[in-house]
């Protein structure tokens, strides 16, 4: 229901934390690995019209009639194989990204509130937001966990945010980071994963960056997410010293019969293996942390096939998840976006006054 009054505040009575926060939003995940919680999951997810653009009317047939029969038992079974003991790994590991986060911005002196949200799922994003206000935020920044920009994801988080503003009063400023694909941090954080997993199980032949997949036509349509994927692979590559034919990007997690974005992840290393490669090494920059799509699809999946092909040694690298370098890159990422909002605590006085003024105007001790 739109406009339900909101609490008014009292004048003068002083916000109990930060009046900036910040939100880092990540896609959502199934609340447990098992086919009812994947239906769940997979009716908001698939029924954005971001992530599947096809006519609404076709594809709720499609959906509901095929997908949501079958897919759920199958992916459940999947996640039961990667399912950590506090929960799916992209809520394990996002929930600790944003407490580091919190440490790191504090240790700035930046005085911040850092919340996460889930597009699809929850913690939702409106019941975080609106939990935010109640707390006295006034100015939130959106740190959707995408480096490169797409439709699909960053966008759809913008839309949600933007649907809750629609049905809020008093909207809090509010600032985006659309993308971090070409940030110096961001590239720094990925090449140390990559030079420290050589450190500790040495070098393969080849290094293959491999991105979600998206339909090819939403390149064509002029989604960005193709050339920023792109970038990020020379960016790694160059950061690392790699010569041509030493490294690949590569696209993974196709869904449906559409063609998308080639070249194929696991064919890909299926070509590899037969055309001789022995070794190689695969990181998944697209990915903020580690989840179904890189610790069954890549891990387990692109491996096996990897290793039935020929090839004898699979390197998987982990997902930035909670590593230093990686928080620094995104604390560095919100400081930098955050320039120009009320960061540094109130000086005493002010906030003695402001305790005053709460007293006189009868609010409680
Ligand atoms: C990192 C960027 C992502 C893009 C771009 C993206 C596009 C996209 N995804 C689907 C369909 C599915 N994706 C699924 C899982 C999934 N996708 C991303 C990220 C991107 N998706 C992540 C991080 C995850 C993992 C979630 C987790 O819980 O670990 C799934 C669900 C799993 C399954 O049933 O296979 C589907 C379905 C489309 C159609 C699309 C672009 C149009
Ligand atoms: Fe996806
Ligand atoms: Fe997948």
């Amino acid at each position: 229901m739109p406009f339900l009054p909101e609490p008014p505040r009292r004048h003068g009575a002083a916000p109990a934390g930060p009046e900036v926060a910040v939100l880092l939003c990540n896609l959502g995940t199934p609340d447990a690995p098992d086919a009812p919680a994947l239906r769940r999951y997979l009716a908001q997810f698939l029924a954005d019209p971001r992530v599947v653009e096809i006519p609404k009317l076709v594809w709720a047939l499609i959906l509901h009639g095929i997908i949501l029969r079958v897919r759920p038992a199958k992916s459940a079974a999947k996640y039961a194989t990667v399912w950590m003991p506090e929960g799916s790994p992209l809520k394990v590991w996002t929930e600790k990204q944003a407490k580091l986060l919190q440490g790191q911005l504090g240790e700035r002196g930046l005085r911040v509130r850092v919340a996460y949200a889930m597009r699809y799922g929850q913690p939702a994003i409106a019941t975080t937001l609106d939990a935010l206000k109640r707390d006295g935020v006034r100015r939130v920044l959106v740190l959707p966990a995408y480096p490169q920009y797409s439709g699909a994801t960053t966008a759809s988080v913008i839309d949600d945010v933007a649907r809750w503003a629609l049905q809020t009063r008093h909207v809090p400023e509010l600032r985006f980071i659309n993308r971090y694909h070409d940030d110096p941090a961001y590239i720094a954080a990925l090449a140390q994963t990559v030079r420290e997993h050589w450190q500790r199980d040495g070098r393969a032949e080849k290094l293959v960056m491999s991105f979600h997949g998206m339909p090819e036509r939403t390149l064509h349509l002029g989604d960005p997410y193709h050339c920023e994927c792109l970038k990020t692979g020379r960016l790694l590559a160059e950061a690392l010293g790699l010569q041509a034919g030493e490294w690949l990007v590569t696209f993974q997690s196709r869904f449906g019969k559409a063609k998308w974005l080639e070249p194929y992840t696991e064919p890909c290393l299926v070509k590899l293996a037969q055309g001789g490669t022995k070794s190689v090494d695969v990181i998944c920059p697209g990915f903020a942390a580690d989840c179904l799509e890189t610790l069954e699809e890549i891990a387990q999946e692109a491996r096996e096939a990897f290793l039935h092909a020929g090839g004898q040694r699979f390197g998987y690298i982990p997902c930035l998840n909670d590593h230093p370098a990686g928080m620094r890159a995104l604390a560095r990422l919100a400081e930098r976006h955050l320039q120009g909002w009320p960061l540094e605590a109130p000086h005493p006085d002010t906030l003695a006054l402001q305790r005053e003024r709460a007293l006189a105007a009868g609010a409680p001790e």
